[in-house]
């Protein structure tokens, strides 16, 4: 009923179209409801008597009503069709509106398979129930209403027996409904994981294949396609069921109608006109009525559509624009952060009270371990979520009182995850920037990627498929970096932008950021300390919090966490091409199991490392493998996975430039008791046991080192 009520609502907007479809409506249901009536005429007034002029005013009357009939039925099924696509069409906007409202939280609670299929089955099923369903309910339950009256007006006694055996036509439906809806609801969700396992499927296909997971997704699909199976003959059932009920009612009334019906005209209480009439009349109504009971269970499908398209506009935007929004006037922009405290979810924070201020026109530079909030508050910056407690402002106006368009307009935010759009690269560069063709091959230039588009047999017009996905990831970071350059933003936030590169690239566009320094404000993140020397200032992140601020050689000074940072990262060497890496002496005497070696033996253990490159999602190490080499990572991120007890994998640390993982394997074949995983692209060095065990045959000074270390470590 709710429903009803809901559906009788979208139309409220389009009050002179639904103003004509009712007129159409009530005429038709009018003259389905009226022409049964002629049969009693027709019989009592004019085949009785014989009489021919009779005859004649029924037929003339019976012609031209139908014709009028056909014509307000052709005219009300168009203004329907207009009603109705007029009424999908402001909801299809509404929702593509809504989300893009969204930030990132919501993205982060409904899938893109949730989401897709809102705008398609839900979409679907609710545009039929608008288009077709719930017309044809509106004039079904009219020619009930107006069919009774008439059947009252003709024996109200028949009518009246008629009605409570009618009761019995409602109950059964009542009865099933409750499971109806509830069958209804699992097909819809396990149509929704399984949508969401396709997708899943095709995103991470080369994760899949690469960590021959095939297998589980397969198990997982069928599964999934079982529980499709058994939902749906539930839904069947239910529906069917709900279906086939009214027919049994239907039965039992005629039955009651017929038997009272020959009982009053065996008694002279009613004409054989009249009972014709009643019969014809009673049979359309209850044809009616039971066509109003199967259109229920497309009622509770999009009902529950309905629902699930009412959910994603009731979500309210965590990121709101104000009323008054101010816009941001175009300058260099300062920025400030005063006491911001935030977390993801209500319950823990990830930034504690961090206050930062930034001149126009500056270069600085957030570092810090893995996790210790640095992305956060670049996201913040951006306003993609709001803080807790504290203010973010650029140009000493808090940036939740200035308009989404100026601060976009003026800030842009480069990051890892590079989104390119299925369209040509011209298109994906320029988007709706205005920039001109020169514009877009200096940025491109600037990106060092104009050389690369240029190769391609299309050159601009290349055509990106599957979200850039048959791009490197080095191409896609240096296309976003073009893209963002080309809106000329006053603020440019980078996070992670070099990662995905080789150092040749990383170093252009290091040199690319020195000269954009002057011109723009410039907060970027990174956990690589070399191309953040020159900052102006550099902020140090841990837990949440910045312990230190300074430019590199004030805090080289201070000989705090960021002295640790440098001193792990400096030491390496690697080709322009990122493709051979080797290690000095002095980074290794680092390495606390190193210590006290001497440094000709140093330089030796230096030679026996091997250069390894690994791409985004390669496993370098699987729990549980025996362990024969020790690894230092010289670019790149890994994760640390272990298998918990309830068998579901955890990521349990983070390592990057620097880390090294897997000693104990120079000295013993133990199973690796964690998985490393490449985050992105990575080179590492790695030296195996064999190798070692040789050096170690020459020295046993260092088998002695390197136990008394580990020993020290593991006990
Ligand atoms: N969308 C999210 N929802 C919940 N927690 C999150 C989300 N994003 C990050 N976190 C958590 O917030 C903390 C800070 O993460 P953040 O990405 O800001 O750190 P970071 O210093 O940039 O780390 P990294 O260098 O690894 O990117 C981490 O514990 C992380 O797990």
């Amino acid at each position: 009923m709710q429903f009803l009520r809901t559906l009788l609502h979208l139309w409220t907007p389009y009050k002179r179209l639904t103003g004509i479809f009712l007129f159409c409506l009530l005429i038709e249901v009018g003259y389905s409801v009226a022409a049964p009536i002629s049969l009693k005429y027709l019989v009592d007034e004019a085949f009785t008597p014989k009489s021919v002029h009779n005859f004649a005013i029924i037929l003339i009357v019976l012609l031209s009503t139908g014709f009028i009939n056909i014509c307000a039925s052709i005219y009300g099924e168009y203004t329907l069709g207009n009603l109705g696509g007029q009424i999908i069409k402001k909801l299809r906007i509404e929702l593509f509106t809504h989300l893009q409202k969204q930030s990132l939280p919501f993205h982060q609670k409904y899938r893109v398979g949730d989401l897709v299929a809102r705008f398609s089955s839900d979409m679907t099923s609710l545009e039929r129930v608008v288009r077709i369903v719930f017309p044809y309910f509106l004039k079904e339950a009219l020619s009930v209403l107006l069919g009774l009256f008439i059947l009252f007006s003709i024996e109200w006694k028949l009518t009246l027996a008629m009605l409570v055996g009618s009761i019995l036509m409602f109950i059964g439906p009542k009865l099933l409904q409750g499971r109806a809806e509830t069958a209804n609801l699992d097909y819809k969700e396990s149509q929704e994981r399984f949508t969401n396992t396709i997708d899943e499927m095709v995103k991470g296909h080369k994760t899949i294949k690469s960590l021959h997971l095939q297998a589980r997704f397969q198990d997982r699909a069928r599964k999934q396609v079982q529980e499709l199976f058994t939902f749906g003959l539930k839904l069947q059932l239910a529906g069917s069921m709900m279906e086939r009920l009214p027919l049994i009612s239907l039965l039992i009334l005629n039955g009651i109608m017929i038997g009272f019906g020959g009982y009053l005209i065996f008694h002279d209480m009613m004409s054989i006109g009249g009972f014709m009439a009643f019969f014809t009349l009673f049979l359309s109504v209850g044809q009616s009525g039971s066509n109003l009971s199967s259109l229920i269970p497309s009622l509770i499908d999009s009902s529950t559509s309905f629902h699930r398209i009412r959910e994603i506009l009731d979500h309210p935007a965590t990121v709101t624009e104000d009323a008054h929004s101010l816009e941001l006037p175009s300058s260099l922009p300062s920025i400030r952060m005063d006491e911001v405290t935030f977390g993801y979810t209500e319950e823990a924070n990830q930034l504690h009270n961090v206050s930062l201020r930034i001149a126009p026109g500056s270069y600085v530079a957030f570092i810090g371990p893995s996790g210790s909030g640095k992305s956060t508050a670049l996201q913040l910056l951006s306003r993609f979520y709001d803080p807790k407690q504290g203010s973010v402002s650029i140009n000493d106006y808090d940036i939740r009182i200035l308009s989404e368009a100026s601060l976009r307009k003026q800030s842009t935010l480069v990051t890892q995850d590079t989104f390119l759009f299925n369209t040509t690269i011209r298109d994906n560069l320029l988007l709706d920037s205005g920039a001109s063709e020169v514009e877009m091959i200096a940025a491109a230039k600037q990106a060092n990627i104009h050389d690369v588009i240029a190769g391609w047999p299309n050159g601009y017009d290349t055509e990106v498929h599957h979200e850039g996905g048959s791009l490197s990831g080095g191409e896609r970071q240096r296309l976003s970096i073009a893209r963002a350059l080309l809106r000329k933003p006053n603020l440019l936030l980078l996070d992670e932008v070099t990662s995905a590169l080789d150092p040749a690239t990383e170093s252009d566009i290091n040199q690319l950021i020195e000269r954009l320094k002057s011109e723009k404000t410039i907060v970027s993140v990174t956990h690589r300390l070399s191309s953040v020397m020159n900052a102006d200032c550099i902020h140090v992140f841990q837990d949440g919090r910045i312990i230190d601020s300074g430019t590199h050689q004030e805090l080289l000074h201070k000989n705090n966490l960021y002295r640790t940072l440098w001193d792990k990262q400096y030491g390496f060497n690697l080709s322009q091409d990122g493709l051979y890496a080797t290690v000095e002496m002095d980074r290794l005497a680092k390495l606390p199991f190193f210590e006290g070696i001497a440094p000709t033996l140093l330089k030796n253990i230096a030679l026996l490392f091997t250069t390894e490159t690994c791409n985004e999602g390669e496993n370098i190490v699987r729990e549980g493998d025996e362990g024969n080499k020790f690894y230092i990572i010289v670019r790149g991120k890994f994760e640390i996975i272990k298998r918990m007890p309830d068998g579901v994998e955890r990521r349990v640390a983070v390592l990057q430039d620097g880390d090294h993982f897997g000693e104990i394997a120079l000295l013993h074949n133990v199973p690796r008791n964690a998985t490393v995983r490449a985050m992105g692209p990575s080179v590492l060095l790695s030296v195996r046991q064999e190798a070692f065990h040789r050096l170690m045959a020459e020295h046993p000074q260092i088998k002695q080192s390197l136990e008394h270390t580990l020993q020290k470590r593991i006990g």
